[in-house]
């Protein structure tokens, strides 16, 4: 990543058109490059790149023979193959640089990959993302690669524009520090989701067992090459599962499994690091020895022994330091595809394997419009709950409503409340009751059948409309439970109907629900 000021004179040899002004330029030396023209604050997304994607049998039969190699993302890995994904538009002429100032997410669903902005961006800079760690593929031997001093400007091993080390900007003091401090919850957002994907803030450190084997640092490169080559042609087995781990960490402050020696402080290993090889478990000790000893030489001690390593990449950057103290690794943030290996059942695996991510929900409700909104509907159903109690029914109440046109205007607006002691049935919920009142109001409405109405699952009562509701409903029935608890029905992918669940968070915005029960009993 060049200074500003050099950028800033490269020649921009393909025009393009986009918002930002982002120029594509000829660099020195890395072919064509993207370049601001004007200044660009952190946390902006400068480029959504749509991309072809390729089946792994097609790009191992002909893509990667190609030029189109040094292009393509790994889009989804697979054992037996990774889909490849070629980014259409700015996303292919991002150069690489280990301090990259972009990062990017891909997204499955929409078929795109995001690029955004990591920190301010000066005008005449050039934007970098980081296609991973280690020696690059354009690199010679001939390139300085001063062998790792530290874990955290070592290599990766594991892939090269690959998911894994989106992101990746973990800084070594974060690394470094021997104790972890686990994040608050660092929103205020007047609302939660209720889901079931694991919070960044709260999920468990599950760790796993890995081998290891010790090297002199001056030939830390080369038995990552080593290394590298016999993953990539899988001759070691389980190279995938360590992709979020950095390779080497230092020999003295390694916890070996199973062993009198421990750490080593102070013996003559002290200077030597830790390198991880394999996971434990498909290929045993003495296979993986007999494989690395001649492949190895005399770069390592081929003596394997067992460390813990955590099971998947840190969830947050505040929470690495406490992923690292286990084994240094990455982290991957809320949208990249964290494979938690906790799907719990019951549950949507791919959803579960998803990180929350509060800061993006936070930013739904900065506008007071929209909190404005929601607080209203809240209030209106609490008063709905209060007059029931006061009459001597059940203080559970629910408001059907839609988000208001440009004019403020909402053309359905419904009250339900708990009326199982008055009607003496026992299904008198709120919710049925909500339900059934936007039945009737729609059925009021509709003249003659309605042409056209989609397929089915595209037409319930509620679609397009939001549910305010005093009481979670019981949580056989639907929600979540707290936190989301492993139910989340709504997000459920074997329905065909989906909904976002939100709680209010600060119960004292409402003095007048201090008044309802906040449990109500099913069985009446
Ligand atoms: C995804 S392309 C980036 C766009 C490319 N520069 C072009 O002109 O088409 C990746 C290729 O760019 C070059 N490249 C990217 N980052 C580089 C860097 N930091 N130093 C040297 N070459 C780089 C390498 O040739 C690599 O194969």
């Amino acid at each position: 990543m060049a200074h500003s000021d050099a950028a800033a004179a490269w020649k921009e040899v393909t025009p393009h058109l986009n918002s930002l002004g982002l120029r594509i330029c000829e660099t020195p030396t890395a072919g064509r490059g993207v370049v601001a023209s004007h200044s660009i604050a952190r946390d902006v997304v400068v480029e959504i790149s749509p991309v072809l994607l390729f089946a792994a049998d097609e790009y191992q039969a002909h893509g990667r023979h190609t030029q189109l190699d040094s292009y393509t993302f790994v889009w989804e890995k697979r054992a037996n193959g990774s889909t490849m994904a070629l980014a259409l538009g700015l996303g292919s002429l991002f150069n690489h640089s280990t301090h990259a100032n972009v990062s990017y997410q891909l997204n499955r669903a929409a078929q795109c990959i995001q690029f955004r902005t990591v920190r301010d961006i000066a005008a005449g800079e050039e934007l970098c993302i980081c296609y991973g760690a280690g020696k690059m593929w354009w690199e010679t031997d001939d390139t300085p690669n001063t062998p790792p001093a530290t874990e955290t400007d070592e290599c990766t091993l594991f892939g090269q524009m690959d998911l894994a080390d989106a992101d990746d900007t973990s800084s070594s003091d974060t690394l470094q520090s021997p104790t972890y401090v686990r994040a608050p919850v660092d929103t205020d957002a007047p609302l939660w989701r209720i889901t079931a994907s694991p919070d960044p803030h709260t999920m468990p450190l599950d760790t796993m067992l890995a081998w290891a084997l010790d090297a002199e640092p001056r030939n830390c490169a080369s038995v990552a090459r080593v290394l590298q080559a016999l993953t990539k042609d899988k001759v070691i087995q389980s190279g995938a599962q360590l992709r979020h781990l950095r390779t080497f960490r230092k020999a003295c402050e390694v916890t070996r499994v199973g062993s009198d020696e421990n750490k080593l402080p102070g013996n003559d290993k002290t200077d030597r690091l830790a390198v991880l090889v394999a996971a434990y478990g498909p290929q045993s000790r003495d296979e993986l020895v007999a494989l690395l000893a001649p492949a190895l030489g005399d770069l390592a001690v081929p003596e394997l022994y067992l460390v813990r390593v955590p099971v998947c990449a840190a969830p947050s950057r505040t929470r690495l330091a406490e992923w690292a103290s286990v084994w240094p690794c990455i982290f991957l943030p809320p949208g990249a595809g964290l494979a938690t290996g906790n799907a719990l059942p019951g549950s949507d695996a791919a959803r579960a394997a998803t990180l929350v991510d509060r800061a993006q929900d936070a930013a739904r409700w900065q506008s007071p419009c929209a909190t404005d909104w929601i607080r209203a509907g809240f209030a209106r159903c609490l008063k709905t709950a209060c007059a029931a109690q006061a009459a001597g029914e059940i203080g559970c109440a629910a408001f059907v409503t839609e988000a208001p046109d440009a004019q403020g205007q909402v053309a359905i607006a419904l009250d339900a409340n708990d009326t199982r002691t008055r009607d003496g049935h026992p299904l008198r919920h709120a919710v049925p009751n909500a339900v059934r009142a936007v039945a009737e109001w729609r059925a009021a409405r509709r003249t003659a059948p309605v042409e056209g109405v989609a397929a089915n699952g595209q037409d319930y009562l509620l679609t397009g409309l939001s549910l305010f509701l005093t009481h979670e409903p019981g949580r056989a029935a639907c929600l979540g439970g707290e936190d989301g608890g492993p139910y989340a029905i709504h997000e459920q992918s074997g329905l065909n109907h989906h909904y976002d669940v939100w709680r209010w968070v600060d119960p004292n915005a409402f003095p007048e629900a201090r008044g309802l029960a906040s449990a109500i009993a099913l069985d009446l």
